[in-house]
């Protein structure tokens, strides 16, 4: 039932159990009502674990991200979606050590330091994977192919070479997320005394298990070498398997923890960037005239800087088509979602109830036209004619994070990799338009059907491709 007179969207009855049920299809409609009623004030929906509170402002959105993890917390969210104490494990779960290092250890300045090995991993992923014959073209299914090409180019920064290239290791990668699903959602409807018992029988350890099988051998030649070599003479591999373990020392240095961290990472980062990937990439089949303009761009920066950051860099249109694309729809429609973990008063108020979820309207915020004249429409160029216009190129970037620009999240758990998988996704559309020709094969239908499944938007996962190789390859 609800637990304060905070105004409902959808309604009551039933217990909102009937919106809850209806949420699941339409959390669109309701979060673009709730926008509409109460811009500037706090609304719930109901859900079937929780309440949601929403709110929408910008003073709203800054009282949530800078609340501490005690009042509201990221981490009693994550545990609700991802079951860690059962599908990671306890420890790792309990303590986020690792998140912490990747904040700075990815930060925009190190980046640059990874991206000869993203480039490099790049290479060697399209040819392996997406595979074009030299004349003649492929059809392939555009979000599993891409999803392979980006664990393997992550992986070649989580784990490095040579593992980032075993094909029963990517293999485990990609089926990471598929393997604790159905052990998530068992596990999400139990109370938690029966938890240990339901985790063992469903085998909620087993794809973090698959994972370990191919690291926990790395890490402990590792530790052999530098014990043998000693700190001086063994050169370190950069790569954050390699920052786990000497940050390990420090905390819980037992090589399957550290495996379960790598693996935690990989769940960060496979179908989060896949996702977007495919949006962005459908968005420029469907807005076909584009491609020209975003080739031009792509390939005058590399002429003028190389496959280097400032090359990347100076892409701003196709920076800037990767906002307008995430804006538009996205992947995510709510974002900064926290569990209330004590009695909290917000400025319009509300009192959120311990128990209770809270979480931003990313939807009603990226559609605002107070914010984004004209949202309805699809203005790929929006934020670098901005930029041209003199305004400020790191409010504009893709991976700036604020209470406007909701895809990251914001505050203290902003997504980590941000400035990684900028650079990632970039350099991965920047390698298509210079190499490739592309465009829906005779006979199949165009990618556009999606699914609105409750805040999730999600591109469609079946959609194929015909690519073909362009005359001048750079
Ligand atoms: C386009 C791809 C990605 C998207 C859209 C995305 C989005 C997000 C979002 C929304 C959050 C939660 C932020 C919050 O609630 O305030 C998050 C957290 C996080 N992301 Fe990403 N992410 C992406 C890729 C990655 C990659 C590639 C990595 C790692 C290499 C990564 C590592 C993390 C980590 C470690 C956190 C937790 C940060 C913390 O709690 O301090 N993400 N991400």
């Amino acid at each position: 039932r609800p637990r304060s007179d905070v105004p409902i969207v959808g309604g009551r009855l039933l217990c909102g159990y009937v919106t809850a049920a209806k949420a699941i299809f339409i959390s669109k409609r309701y979060l673009e009502e709730g926008y509409q009623k109460y811009k500037e004030r706090t609304f719930q929906i109901p859900g079937f674990l929780a309440w949601t509170y929403y709110v929408s402002s910008a003073k709203l959105i800054t009282e949530i991200r800078k609340a501490h993890d005690d009042e509201l917390s990221f981490w009693a969210d994550l545990e609700q979606a991802q079951q860690g104490r059962y599908t990671l494990g306890p420890s790792i779960a309990e303590d986020d050590w690792h998140f912490a290092l990747l904040h700075k250890a990815l930060s925009s300045s190190r980046v640059e330091n990874l991206l000869p090995d993203v480039f490099d991993e790049l290479e060697f992923a399209f040819d392996k994977v997406l595979s074009i014959p030299e004349t003649g073209a492929k059809v392939v299914k555009f979000y599993g192919t891409f999803l392979e090409i980006l664990v393997r180019i992550n992986n070649r920064i989580l784990v490095g070479l040579p593992l980032c290239r075993d094909d029963d290791y990517t293999k485990s990668c990609n089926k990471f997320v598929d393997g604790i699903a159905i052990p998530v959602i068992i596990l999400s409807v139990c109370p938690n005394w029966v938890k240990p018992i339901v985790a063992r029988m469903v085998g909620a350890q087993k794809a973090v298990k698959a994972g370990e099988r191919f690291l926990v051998p790395v890490i402990m030649e590792r530790l052999q070498l530098e014990t043998e070599r000693g700190s001086v003479s063994y050169e370190k591999p950069d790569d954050v398997l390699q920052w786990f373990v000497d940050a390990a020392a420090h905390h819980q240095s037992d090589p399957k923890e550290i495996a379960g961290r790598v693996m935690s990472i990989n769940l960060a980062s496979t179908h989060t960037s896949a996702l977007p990937l495919t949006r962005i990439f459908y968005d420029l089949l469907a807005n076909s005239q584009y491609i020209e303009p975003l080739r031009e761009e792509a390939e005058l920066a590399i002429k003028d800087y190389g496959w280097t950051k400032d090359g990347l860099k100076a892409m701003i249109k196709l920076d800037s088509f990767f906002k307008e694309s995430m804006r538009f729809k996205g992947i995510n429609m709510s974002s900064l979602t926290r569990r209330v973990m004590r009695p909290m008063q917000l400025s319009d108020g509300t009192l959120l109830p311990a128990g209770a979820n809270v979480a931003a309207n990313a939807w009603g915020v990226h559609h605002d036209p107070a914010i984004y004249p004209d949202p309805e429409t699809f203005e790929p160029f929006r934020f670098s004619t901005s930029i041209e216009q003199g305004e400020s190129a790191a409010h504009h970037a893709f991976w700036t994070a604020s209470s406007e620009y909701l895809l990251w999240g914001h505050g203290s758990h902003v997504c980590a990799g941000r400035y990684l998988i900028t650079h990632v996704l970039k350099g991965v559309m920047a390698h298509i338009l210079l190499n490739y020709d592309f465009k829906i094969p005779e006979g199949e239908k165009s990618p556009k059907k999606e699914l609105f499944i409750s805040v999730a938007a999600v591109p469609n996962m079946k959609g194929k491709i015909e690519f073909c190789r362009r005359q001048a390859k750079q």
